[in-house]
């Protein structure tokens, strides 16, 4: 340097020293201890020792800690051209961990994982090979041991189903326990058709403990107390992104039991197949759709003419469409099908979930009066009318506390709010 004075060593833990106890002072004199640079060094593993200010405790005046910049994302330059070893802006933002040599010469946990994952190995025995390491399904979020709690990286679990699973406790009768959330846009990657729910209380060796693939017929033989009588012999079953929401098991058991399940799509403006002898709309997004399910004008007249003469019926989403209107999240009202008089809306949005056990108001496909159906609710749209249409069932929740009346019904169109699971 020009005036004589070696340029200032970078050092990254330059400034306020850290890491050191203190001793706070109450109005009594000292009261705790603190130390505030215990965690930091816990998450990254750091000794505990003297702070060394390379450069002197100006180095930061100086311009020895970077401020912002870098020549590309995720990767700083410090000035020397160093890199500086910090996790993407993507990621977490921490100062990187001080690795060893041997541990530098492995590479990063992430290289690790990855080149395990592509040998077929796991770190945890007996997982699949190309398995995340760990529990369940829980992903290393951040190639630096120790930054799980605080990154926000890539590896997050999805949202609506990593975190959203059912706790289905005090159920009586063997309830269903979600891993996931069921009510996924993704529709098939969390419970589709012919995948069979995890039961509590099912033997965790057997196979009635696990979500089995296309179970149809196992399923069924498995879960006994859950098969279902199907409502009709050919039933047009409603399959798209907004009606994406239905138990497996039921669709299994139907068909295990005979019945044939002919799909088609209102969001493809098809009107239920004419040689079916009823009707299923399940659950789904009809709020994210409705612009175009209103626009459907072939699904909603041949809807309307299908019920003219066979059963149709509607569970939350489906039902919600078999009502006049719709308002959706932004406040709109949308044109329906205008089957029953509900009106509903998802303009404010409030969670409804829980089991229910349903007694069937008349005689429909579904039973007869005062049959007893087992369902389950889980919806953020509300009842805003009904029309003066007939309740379709009295349920009550999972402890048995009576809830009134539920769904409605004219006709041969019925609808609830809760989906079918079984008999109750
Ligand atoms: N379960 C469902 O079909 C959900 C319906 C709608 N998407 C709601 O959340 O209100």
């Amino acid at each position: 340097m020009g005036d004589g004075r070696r340029p200032p060593r970078f050092h990254r833990r330059a400034g306020r020293p850290r890491g050191r106890s203190r001793r706070l002072r109450g109005a009594d004199g000292p009261v705790r201890r603190r130390d505030p640079g215990r965690r930091r060094r816990r998450l990254h593993r750091l000794p505990r020792r003297p702070l060394r200010l390379a450069g002197g405790a100006g180095a930061r005046r100086r311009g020895a800690i970077p401020i912002g910049g870098g020549d590309r994302q995720g990767v700083r330059r410090l000035p020397g051209g160093r890199r500086d070893r910090r996790c993407g802006p993507q990621q977490c933002r921490q100062p990187a961990p001080r690795r060893s040599l041997p541990a530098r010469r492995r590479g990063s946990r992430l290289a690790r994982v990855r080149r395990a994952a592509a040998a077929g190995r796991s770190r945890r025995a007996g997982a699949p090979s190309g398995a995340h390491p760990g529990r369940g399904d829980r992903r290393p979020r951040c190639p630096h041991r120790g930054h799980r709690r605080s990154c926000r990286g890539p590896c997050r679990p999805r949202r609506g189903c990593g975190r959203g699973g059912i706790s289905a406790a005090g159920v009586p009768g063997g309830a269903l326990g979600a891993r996931r959330c069921p009510l996924s846009p993704r529709g098939e990657g969390c419970w589709g058709e012919g995948k069979v729910p995890t039961f509590k209380g099912a033997p965790s060796s057997g196979p009635a403990g696990h979500l089995l693939p296309e179970g149809e017929k196992e399923g069924v033989a498995l879960l006994p107390a859950l098969a279902i009588r199907p409502p009709a012999q050919r039933i047009a079953l409603a399959r798209d992104a907004a009606f994406s929401f239905v138990y497996g098991h039921l669709i299994a058991g139907w068909r295990a039991a005979g019945a044939e399940i002919v799909p088609f799509s209102p969001l493809a403006d098809e009107p239920p197949p004419e040689d079916c002898d009823l009707c299923w709309l399940p659950g789904g997004y009809p709020e994210l759709h409705a612009g175009r399910l209103t626009a459907a004008t072939r699904f909603r007249d041949g809807l309307r003419a299908f019920a003219a003469t066979r059963p149709v019926h509607g569970e939350c989403g489906g039902y919600m469409v078999l009502g006049q209107g719709l308002i959706d999240a932004g406040g709109a009202r949308h044109e329906m099908a205008g089957l029953l008089g509900l009106e509903t809306s998802f303009a404010t949005r409030k969670l409804h979930l829980g089991y229910r056990r349903a007694v069937l108001a008349a005689d429909g496909p579904l039973g007869v009066a005062g049959g007893a159906l087992r369902g389950h609710e889980f919806h953020y749209a509300s009842v805003v009318g009904t029309g003066g249409d007939a309740p379709f069932a009295a349920v009550s929740d999972a402890n048995g506390t009576d809830l009134g009346p539920a769904g409605t019904r004219r006709g041969a169109v019925s609808g609830t709010f809760f989906h079918m699971i079984g008999p109750g």
